[in-house]
């Protein structure tokens, strides 16, 4: 058991029928304690700010059981006493006692103890790698179809291209096959679309749609399908004769061979889809395949899904002829450096490269070898300002709950997006946010919230979601100009999302290439952007990480994000009374903190299955750590856990005792990745593999692992052309 969970202490021992409500806003709406001077100067000397605390584990473990003192206690975190044992040695008056007796029971926790110290990020020069995004050069500058550049300029409003445009469509526009890499939301599905559909449009003999597939396009996860769908269906608004179509799984098998019976000419899908198809489906063929596109070329490797690549690459070479070939990423790693060497022929690399540190760097368009893309770090948008606050566990959950609050409640026109390292996680915290944070009646029912009653418009996106509700939520956020979408990894890769201000990562990403994808969500197509990395004491050096990978964020402080729970009176703490709260007083701001972390506990306290909720994501918060790669296993280590702490972040007044899986149970000790789903359990080889499906797969929702898993089967048949092993 943890030692500050020790340290929550009695103010009163008279319960009030208030301390049993759930969420029980009444309750904080109530002085929680009298306003006597001894009061103020013990919570002034008791509520410290984090960094004045000393590390948790330096301090002695209390051997009081914290579940038996928080049954019997009002829980504000005041050290000593204050029931009639030790009473508080100064002021303490037989009135002061009986005013303490009758005020109500109320648990809140010890946030602002014990927590470890925050380190100093020390920031060191990072000469950041920025892109030009525009350029003055007009499509009708290139030798297309008239009414293709009318669709652009007129139904897409589009006038000049970008840089990434006007290097890649000319080449592929001469039939070459291309490697792309431009930074997040330049532009790159017209770069390789328009060029696709004017090739089709102008082919010798006009395409049938029954005569099937002319290109296909491969991306990771099904919104991207869709959406990827959706620009192609546009620019082929003048040429009704060639057909596009998605297939992406979540929809019924049978539905979708109708469709490619009916004939798709332009196919978009996701790897492990199309294999099912390539395997089941007579009717799917390529003989007339003249295009193989690979968006998020680097993620369909990570995913795990060469093997699925393996068999398409197979499956089209044994069917056509000579094809253009092209991968793209705003993040091209060593993976897709091999896949170029065995799917693209004789290629040209493509890369903007601008230096913009000091901004004497004249812009340079690279072309040439694959190999020297990366040197310069990972390209990020220019207008995108990142940050990073270091939070100790205990208060991560209040910090995130303050910040939704500034941002998206007392300013206007935000739009979030909240990323967490599981399904489980994301669930959770929608609906604890909900609840808290919008309080009853909107949480009963929020769909029939309309957008405009409510600055804090919560959703969800998820892999563990039916297709149906993830297309739904998807167009929602895509559609509305605020709300805050909490999500996994599933909306990291592709999406365009517009207006969002705001992209926050709860949990640190994997890898620096996803923390550019997640961020890249926002200050799309040089729009202004903001991104937030939300860490803990022991992960502050993730920063540096980022740093090498030449990724430069500026520190937040917790105390100004927390500062926000000044502008919501809901949180108002007892002493204060009906004073109005001047500037931020930061023991006010502590207190208030405070109440909120109480709400959140009260609400998973409210009930046995909410304490079970709390746990399973706490839980899967847990194992979801165990899977960062071993590069960043020094900084992320589930031994560098405090479980007490983490828990609190859960809405959970304790550690608990009952994880099932190993490493929750005991942090300390080795721990054993076990997935839930057995047909993982037994397949899967090697820890690397298991653990790219736990965080992204089976945590996301991306649609690749564990159908590929368990078609595992037949891709040692001969033939098979052997790929990344
Ligand atoms: N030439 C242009 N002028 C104005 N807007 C454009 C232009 N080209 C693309 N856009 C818009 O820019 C946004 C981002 O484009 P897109 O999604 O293709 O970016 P991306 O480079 O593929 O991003 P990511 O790497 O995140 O997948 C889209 O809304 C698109 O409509």
């Amino acid at each position: 058991m943890e030692a500050d969970e020790g340290l929550i202490l009695n103010v009163s021992s008279l319960p009030s029928p208030e301390s049993h409500h759930s969420a029980g806003h009444k309750t904080f709406r109530k002085p929680l304690l009298g306003k006597d001077k001894w009061q103020s100067k013990t919570l002034k000397r008791k509520l410290q700010w984090a960094d004045e605390g000393t590390p948790a584990k330096q301090k002695p473990k209390l051997s009081v059981s914290p579940i038996k003192k928080c049954t019997k206690e009002a829980n504000i975190c005041v050290k000593g006493n204050l029931s009639s044992k030790s009473p508080p040695k100064k002021h303490s008056t037989d009135r002061q006692n009986e005013s303490l007796r009758s005020r109500p029971f109320i648990k809140t926790s010890c946030l602002f103890k014990n927590n470890p110290k925050i380190p100093e990020i020390h920031r060191g020069g990072v000469k950041q790698v920025q892109e030009k995004v525009f350029t003055s050069d007009s499509f009708s500058q290139l030798d297309l179809h008239p009414h293709l550049i009318s669709t652009i300029t007129i139904v897409l409003k589009m006038s000049s291209m970008t840089s990434v445009q006007k290097q890649t469509i000319p080449v592929l526009l001469k039939g070459k096959d291309a490697l792309v890499r431009s930074q997040t939301g330049s532009g790159k599905t017209l770069a390789y679309g328009i060029p696709l559909v004017q090739s089709l449009q102008g082919m010798k003999s006009k395409i049938q749609r029954s005569d099937g597939p002319y290109a296909l396009i491969l991306v990771p996860t099904r919104e991207l399908a869709l959406q990827s769908f959706d620009t192609v269906q546009k620019l082929l608004k003048p040429f009704t004769w060639i057909v596009p179509g998605v297939l992406m799984g979540g929809e019924k098998r049978k539905s979708e061979k109708a469709r490619l019976r009916k004939g798709i000419n332009i196919l978009i899908s996701t790897p492990g889809r199309l294999v099912d198809h390539i395997k089941s489906t007579k009717c799917i063929h390529f003989r007339r395949i003249q295009w193989l596109i690979m968006d998020e070329a680097d993620r369909i490797l990570d995913m795990g899904f060469e093997k699925d690549v393996t068999v398409i690459l197979n499956a089209l070479n044994a069917e056509s002829g000579r094809r253009q070939n092209v991968l793209l990423s705003a993040t091209l790693t060593e993976g897709v450096t091999r896949l170029a060497d065995i799917s693209l022929h004789d290629p040209v690399s493509i890369a903007i490269v601008e230096e913009t540190w000091d901004r004497t760097t004249p812009e340079q368009e690279v072309i040439g070898s694959p190999a020297h893309m990366e040197e310069g770090g990972f390209a990020i948008p220019e207008k995108l300002k990142q940050h990073v606050v270091v939070v100790p566990s205990k208060l991560r959950l209040v910090t995130l709950a303050a910040f939704i609050l500034g941002k998206c409640k007392f300013e206007k026109h935000h739009k979030m997006i909240v990323f967490f390292s599981s399904c489980e996680q994301v669930e959770f915290h929608y609906k604890l946010l909900l609840k808290v944070l919008l309080g009853g009646q909107e949480a009963e029912e929020p769909e029939c919230l309309p957008l405009s009653s409510s600055h804090l418009k919560f959703l969800r996106l998820h892999g563990n979601m039916e297709q149906e509700e993830r297309t739904a939520v998807f167009q929602e956020f895509l559609q509305s100009k605020t709300g805050i979408l909490l999500c996994t990894d599933v909306a990291a890769r592709g999406l365009d999302l517009p207006q969002v201000t705001w992209i926050v990562q709860y949990n640190a990403p994997a890898s620096p290439a996803e923390y550019v994808h997640r961020i890249g969500r926002t200050a799309r197509i040089g729009c202004h952007g903001n991104s937030l990395l939300i860490l803990t004491p022991s992960e502050a050096e993730y920063v540096n990480s980022l740093a090498s990978h030449k990724i430069n964020v500026s520190e937040m402080k917790m105390e100004d994000i927390l500062s926000n729970l000044m502008k919501d009176d809901r949180f108002k703490g007892h002493q204060w009374g009906t004073k109005k709260s001047r500037g931020t007083n930061p023991q006010e701001v502590r207190e208030r903190a405070t109440v909120l972390q109480t709400e959140f506990e009260n609400y998973v306290h409210s009930g046995e299955g909410t304490v079970q909720w709390a746990k399973k994501a706490l839980q899967s918060f847990l194992r979801s750590y165990t899977t960062y790669p071993k590069t960043l296993k020094h900084i992320f280590h589930i031994k560098s856990l405090h479980l007490g702490h983490v828990a609190k972040s859960f809405g959970l007044r304790d550690a608990p005792q009952n994880l099932s899986a190993s490493m929750a149970a005991s942090p300390g000790k080795k721990t054993k990745l076990q997935p839930k789903r057995p047909d993982l359990r037994r397949k899967t080889q090697g820890k690397r593999r298991l653990a790219e499906i736990l965080r992204s797969e089976y945590s996301s929702g991306m649609d690749s692992g564990v159908s590929k898993v368990k078609r595992k089967k037949g891709h040692g048949k001969p033939g098979n052309k052997k790929m990344l092993s």
